[in-house]
């Protein structure tokens, strides 16, 4: 298989930027954001509070759009794509996890795990399968039949990663999954969503704080005065 850099990117920004109004000003958020991301590669996203993080994923999953620029995923331009496009690309190509876990809290956990799959049309029998799957590998089999509120912290977003992946998109968006964890179930949900991440040749990009994560991340990417920094690759240097 060729390096991820020779495959055509996965997702690509072309001199983004994203302005918001202020009274008679208008503050640019992100200035000139050029990024390319690939298939198989764990990226680390840094950036200090109201640096324009969750801003910058918010574009790459077509939730906001640039006030200039072009942001493509999968070679589409979302630009040119309709609100309800983009929401299908998103359903279909894309895998969030959230810092508050996000559950839908009258559904079970297979149920929450179940969600993306049926949304994608697949049907329910097949769905039922591959969620219990996914629980298994994270874990969590045996409260498949549990609500979310039953479930530690840990256990619940060890739900979201199963969720997130259960229809095998190619892209994972994570924004601070770890923030309301503690340290050793921070580290277990980062493993379960680098190994299962890696194991479907998906990309990850993961805004954290997490100094553990910087260590094992492809890539290292910082948000700085409203540009994109790249900072010496890690792991891939190493190899
Ligand atoms: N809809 C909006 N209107 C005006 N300003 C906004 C809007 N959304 C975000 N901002 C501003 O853009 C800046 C970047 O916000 P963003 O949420 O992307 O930062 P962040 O790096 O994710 O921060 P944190 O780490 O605290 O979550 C902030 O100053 C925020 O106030």
């Amino acid at each position: 298989m060729p390096p991820p850099s020779d495959s055509p990117p996965l997702v690509e920004l072309r001199d983004v930027t994203k302005a918001y109004a202020e009274g008679d000003t208008v503050r640019e958020v992100l200035s000139g954001v050029q990024l390319s991301l690939h298939r198989g590669e764990f990226v680390v996203l840094l950036g200090r509070s109201g640096s324009g993080k969750s801003t910058l994923l918010n574009l790459i999953s077509g939730i906001d759009v640039p006030t200039r620029g072009e942001v493509r995923v999968d070679g589409r331009d979302l630009g040119g794509l309709s609100e309800s496009a983009r929401t299908l690309l998103r359903r279909e190509r894309v895998g969030f996890i959230f810092q508050a876990f996000n559950l839908l809290p009258t559904l079970t956990v297979e149920e929450n795990v179940r969600l993306p799959l049926e949304l994608n049309g697949h049907v329910s029998a097949k769905a039922g399968e591959k969620a219990r799957e996914l629980l298994e590998r994270v874990g969590l089999r045996a409260r498949a039949r549990s609500f979310p509120d039953r479930l530690s912290g840990g256990e619940q977003q060890r739900v979201a990663v199963a969720r997130a992946l259960a229809h095998s998109p190619p892209l994972l968006l994570a924004d601070e999954p770890t923030g309301n964890l503690d340290e050793t179930t921070g580290r277990q949900v980062l493993d379960l969503l680098e190994g299962l991440t890696r194991q479907g040749n998906a990309c990850a990009l993961v805004v954290t704080h997490e100094p553990g994560l910087v260590s094992r991340a492809d890539r290292v990417l910082s948000m700085e005065g409203g540009r994109l920094v790249e900072r010496e690759h890690t792991r891939r240097a190493a190899r």
